[in-house]
């Protein structure tokens, strides 16, 4: 579904992304992790269009995106979600997602400011569209008229995640979808990441800082180190891999022999 081959980033003497390549496979989730300053986030910005590399592609269910603009991604089925929250505040919880239906965040917010949203008859077959394929779902139906700013933590982070699925994406992008939740939040989110997968077959690539839920949702694990591609396998494989071990770890060889 998406193939990412041999990224290079850099910027300035700083080599973000080096000789990267990942593929998520249709219906599967597939993470990216590695430590701090690895190139997790960068990688994601390539992918969705926000970074240029300066060489390198992005394969997109066949075709190649490498040039296209992040709008014109999401258009083709690429969907992403942030690290910080991106809700609005003063909008209920079923307005802030089907702003979702412009596709791109930005400029949907910009369209709808300025006059050119739907025509009433689409708004109605959206609104209804969402209710019952979204709002369901992702088991928002008791809060969908209140205020995001009024709900908790986890709560916002998964009305992100509707807003994201609205269009029905080929790809959904989970840019640390658990950072700052608490157990039961996390538990909570990795089971709607999971139904994502299961009943929409829709194909999922995130990136985590949280190995837990890394590897109890993930199909597949690619792990970075410094900028470059150092693991890929399943989520035991890439567990059990002493280079995996010694990134996280900053250990020396005999102590990832010990560990291994
Ligand atoms: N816009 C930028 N300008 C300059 N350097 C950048 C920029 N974005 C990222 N970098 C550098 O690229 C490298 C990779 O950073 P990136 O944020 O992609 O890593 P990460 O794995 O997402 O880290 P974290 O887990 O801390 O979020 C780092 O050395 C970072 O300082």
């Amino acid at each position: 579904m998406l193939r990412v081959e041999n990224v290079q980033l850099s910027f300035g003497g700083v080599h973000a992304l080096s000789g990267v390549s990942v593929h998520a496979k249709k219906g599967e989730i597939t993470s990216v992790i590695g430590p701090n300053g690895a190139g997790k986030t960068s990688l994601f910005n390539v992918i969705s269009g926000f970074y240029k590399p300066q060489s390198g592609t992005v394969m997109l269910d066949g075709e190649d995106v490498s040039s296209l603009k992040p709008h014109a991604r999401a258009y083709r089925g690429m969907s992403r979600t942030f690290q910080n929250i991106a809700l609005f505040h003063g909008m209920t919880v079923l307005d802030n997602i089907k702003l979702g239906a412009h596709t791109n965040l930005r400029s949907g917010v910009l369209s709808a400011g300025f006059g050119l949203s739907l025509t009433r008859r689409e708004e109605d077959e959206l609104d209804q569209r969402v209710r019952r394929d979204v709002v369901e779902a992702l088991e928002l139906d008791t809060v969908q008229n209140h205020y995001v700013e009024d709900l908790a933590y986890g709560l916002q982070k998964r009305i992100e995640l509707a807003r994201a699925l609205v269009m029905k994406p080929k790809i959904l992008l989970l840019d640390e979808p658990v950072a700052g939740m608490n157990r039961e939040e996390k538990q909570e989110m990795g089971r709607f990441v999971r139904g994502v997968r299961d009943n929409w077959n829709t194909t999922v690539l995130l990136i985590e800082h949280d190995m837990g839920m890394v590897m109890k949702i993930s199909d597949h694990v690619a792990v970075l180190s410094f900028g470059k591609p150092i693991a890929s396998g399943t989520p035991d494989e890439v567990r059990a891999n002493p280079a995996v071990i010694k990134a996280y770890l900053g250990a020396s060889d005999d102590a990832v022999t010990e560990k291994a």
